[in-house]
């Protein structure tokens, strides 16, 4: 077992070190983990065998101490996890504490708090604009341009990767249809999504500046927003997104530091419009993120969506969320919204990639539109990291099972 050697160009090398939460067979424990190439470094008995301080954030079942402490203490964090997996006088210590990935239970990394979704991608907007609202002038609605557009969904249905998706239940009514009826969903979509994990809380009645995101947010994973398109269809007029988003909302096990996508910060699509102050990011660092995401159908890349075309960045999406002056807390988890490139085989949702089931995707194992029971979709991703090396993003996974 060779942890310390993660292969040459590995996504998951030294430069990523993203945090989970595992537990060994037999045991009912769950602690920090920091993957490494294919294993998993049990992150507090390191600190412990090497007498660190920071034993107490890491020998935890859950992420939210660390997400808590801080960017000075991530940042602590981090170096030291990076100077204990490169030094070749740590081996023989940390050692025994990596456990192959194939041998562990990953679990979900954080308690999550708050869970709201926006709807940031002007390709995926425009596009369910004309699915949804065919007769409308515009395919994007008036406010669109002025403020990143968003709903507040559960929290409490957050699952990890892995977790298998029951078919929702609900009333649907076609236009057609002379009355609604009630039923196992025939529209179950995807939402291919990247999620912001919120450490540090913010004070109720003070907003979070454009230029403070980075003291609150912790870092990244994947998020699939499964989505009933028949529920969501006849309820969401006046109030937007209900039942049919509630159910479940799938994240990666890994969270990636945002100290490791530095590389892959890169400017935002081209402002059209002019924004009201505390949106404004003109002239600030790059907002954006060049994330490759890979969106899986039984194992036949369906879409490659590109994060990099994406709107609204994360910073604009948290100044909006708390300029009312609502809090945040340790654990809110946002997405960034589906994320839908120019192209058609860059669609984030099967919505967009069928035309509403009018185009059905032709797969290896036949004909698809929306979700069958038994499907397995993965969304995966990389960035860009230092010297031509790739950050691993990790996966999100989930099979639909009938309801
Ligand atoms: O435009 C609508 O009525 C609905 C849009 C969505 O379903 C999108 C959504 O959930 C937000 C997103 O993921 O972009
Ligand atoms: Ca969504
Ligand atoms: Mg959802």
């Amino acid at each position: 077992m060779p942890p310390f050697d993660a292969p040459e160009g590995d996504p998951f090398g030294p430069h990523n070190l993203p945090y989970g939460v595992f537990s060994t067979p037999g045991s009912q424990e769950r602690t920090v983990g920091v993957r490494l190439g294919d294993h998993v470094l049990d992150a507090g008995a390191a600190a412990h065998a090497l007498g660190s301080p920071y034993a107490s954030l890491l020998a935890r079942p859950t992420l939210n101490p660390l997400l808590a402490a801080g960017r000075t203490a991530w940042s602590d964090v981090r170096r030291a996890l990076t100077a204990w997996v490169t030094v070749p006088s740590h081996r023989e210590t940390l050692e025994p504490l990596f456990h192959p990935l194939s041998s562990v239970t990953l679990h979900l990394p954080f308690e999550v708090a708050d869970y709201v979704d926006f709807y940031a991608s002007e390709n995926h907007a425009r596009n369910v604009g004309r699915i949804f609202r065919p007769d409308a002038a515009d395919s994007l609605t008036p406010n669109w341009k002025h403020l990143p557009i968003g709903y507040h969904g559960r929290a409490g249905t957050v699952v990890v990767s892995g977790t298998d998706v029951v078919r929702p239940s609900g009333q649907r009514k076609a236009p057609t249809d002379p009355a609604p009826l009630f039923g196992p969903s025939v529209r179950l979509d995807i939402e291919a999504e990247v999620g912001f994990v919120v450490g540090v809380p913010s004070t109720r009645g003070r907003p979070v500046r454009l230029a403070d995101w980075r003291e609150h947010v912790f870092g990244v994973c994947l998020l699939n927003d499964w989505s009933a398109r028949d529920v969501q269809a006849w309820e969401y007029v006046p109030l937007g997104p209900f039942l049919g988003k509630s159910f479940a909302t799938s994240v990666s096990a890994w969270i990636t530091p945002l100290d490791a996508l530095e590389e892959a910060r890169t400017a935002p699509p081209e402002r059209t419009h002019a924004l009201l102050p505390y949106l404004d990011d003109t002239g600030d660092e790059p907002g954006g993120y060049d994330l490759r995401i890979s969106v899986a159908l039984n194992g036949h890349v369906v879409s490659e969506p590109p994060f990099s075309t994406m709107y609204w960045t994360a910073a604009q999406q948290l100044a909006h969320l708390t300029v009312n002056g609502a809090s945040l807390r340790t654990g809110d988890l946002y997405g960034s919204g589906t994320v839908s490139g120019p192209a058609d085989h860059q669609r984030g949702s099967l919505l967009e990639l069928t035309w509403n089931g009018r185009d059905p995707l032709e797969l290896p194992d036949g004909k698809r539109t929306f979700l069958e029971d038994g499907d397995v979709v993965t969304l995966s991703a990389w960035a860009p990291g230092p010297d031509g090396t790739r950050v691993g993003l990790g996966e999100v996974t989930g099979r639909v099972v009938g309801g």
